[in-house]
């Protein structure tokens, strides 16, 4: 709840679904990416010159992420359609301070690294499920390069911590991107800003690889000099500086395919205007699933329309590791599939706000639906799920995917519904948008 900002929908326990008496049909438009807005938000306080951004994503991870740059001294001046960020040159006007994170896996990874390019004594906390996630693997890069972090907890291998730093050296660095891809894009925001050109090289993989690519776009375009190799095996960051500009963030994917799914689900249409199929954001691909589960996918024209089927199709083996978000979203559907579907993949997603493959499995099992567990993935069975009252885990993901099912279920509620707001503080607004009938209380 500490984690819950000004902007996110408060004093709400309850949201329960109406079942749609007709297919869902609507022409929408959805906010601002979260994980845009942070990379522009921390590229730009450590730009040379003041930063114009357009599209900034109202959400918590987005709040936090302000509020912290804000504590740091950054001047970031949030207007009605613009927020002004005044660039630092890397040298943080707070040298001494605490930072408060929130939930944001983004704001947390990436601010741990940026400060540690620079030059102060900092402690950086995050929420309570944010203390618990893996930050292992950046600490340990940026104590190679000369960071120094104490761990103010039991567990040394997470947030809270006391970061002090001297500025980061170069050179080479061996990283895994097996737990996070936000440990690599982390490195990479910070690294124009050490001493020396410094390149990663990824010692197995990168669980989402896309997101390491809207990092390396987004650096590009604020002026810094990387090169990497095919397949992202190696990058190599010069050492250069962020120049500021104005930057218009795009719509969150992400958020899209809960509405997409609203079409899959009822064989209803849904366009989403805001958004293009050639958007680097890995979870568009979300409706490349949908079109093997059965439904017509238009990305032809302004935005992606997605025309669900009369039955969606089952009988698949899906890898969900590049676009892992989407995980909760393709399971909460999977029941009312003609047949089963395995999701394989995606055992890092056991780190995010939630254990997201056991909340799986125990939300679908405890509304009668069979599920197979496995390290890196579930089976669903086609079912026929009853209505529950459903805990949402603190996890917006899963309070958003679990909507979904109210569309086709009687008495499907979600218990603190107010968590979307780290990413999606409208997102009951858009379903009503979509003639879903919903009631907070
Ligand atoms: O860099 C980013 O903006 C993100 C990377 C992904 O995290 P992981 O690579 O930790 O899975 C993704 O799940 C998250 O929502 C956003
Ligand atoms: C995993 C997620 O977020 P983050 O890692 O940015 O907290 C998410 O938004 O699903």
């Amino acid at each position: 709840m500490h984690a819950r900002s000004p902007w996110a929908l408060h004093g709400v326990h309850v949201a329960a679904i109406t079942p749609v008496r007709q297919p869902v049909v609507a022409d929408i438009v959805v906010p601002g990416s979260k994980s845009v807005t942070n990379r522009a938000l921390i590229i730009a306080a450590l730009a040379e010159g003041a930063s114009q951004l357009s599209g900034v994503l109202r959400s918590d991870d987005a709040y936090w992420c302000i509020e912290a740059l804000r504590q740091l001294g950054v001047r970031v001046d949030v207007g009605p359609e613009v927020v002004l960020v005044e660039g630092t040159g890397g040298s943080w006007p707070n040298v001494d301070t605490e930072v408060y994170t929130g939930a944001g896996g983004t704001a947390a990874r990436f601010l741990t690294s940026a400060l540690a390019a620079g030059h102060g004594s900092w402690t950086i906390r995050g929420s309570r499920r944010m203390n618990e996630r893996p930050m292992g693997e950046l600490f340990q890069a940026l104590l190679s390069l000369g960071a120094s972090i104490t761990p103010l907890s039991e567990r040394p291998h997470t947030l809270p911590i006391r970061l002090k730093a001297n500025g980061l050296a170069g050179g080479t660095l061996r990283m895994s991107g097996a737990t996070s891809s936000q440990f690599i894009s982390g490195m990479l925001i910070a690294a124009p800003y050490a001493q020396s050109p410094l390149t990663v090289e990824i010692v197995d993989h990168i669980v989402q690889h896309a997101y390491v690519h809207i990092t390396l776009d987004m650096m590009r375009e604020f002026g810094a000099r990387v090169h990497e190799a095919p397949g992202l095996t190696a990058i190599e960051v010069e050492a250069s500086r962020y120049i500021a500009r104005e930057y218009a963030i795009e719509a969150d994917a992400s958020t899209a395919c809960y509405f997409w799914a609203a079409a899959a689900l009822t064989g209803g249409q849904v366009r989403v205007q805001n958004l293009r199929y050639d958007t680097r954001q890995p979870d568009v691909h979300f409706v490349d699933v949908l079109a093997q589960m059965g439904c017509a996918v238009d990305t032809s024209g302004q935005g992606i329309v997605v025309q669900g089927p009369e039955r969606l199709r089952g009988g698949m083996t899906i890898s969900m590791k590049e676009m892992s978000d989407q995980t909760l979203t393709l399971a909460f559907i999977a029941p009312f599939a003609d047949g089963p579907i395995s999701i394989t993949d995606v055992e890092h997603i056991r780190h995010h706000e939630s254990d997201r493959l056991h909340v799986i499995v125990q939300t679908l099992r405890s509304i009668g639906i069979a599920v197979d567990e496995r390290a890196d993935g579930v089976t669903i069975y086609p079912g026929t799920p009853h209505g529950a009252r459903l805990s949402s885990f603190d996890d917006h993901r899963v309070a958003m995917a679990a909507s979904l099912m109210g569309l086709l279920v009687p008495g499907i509620e979600i218990e603190d519904p107010g968590c979307v707001s780290k990413t999606c503080p409208t997102f009951f607004d858009k379903l009503r948008e979509l003639g879903i009938q919903v009631t907070l209380s």
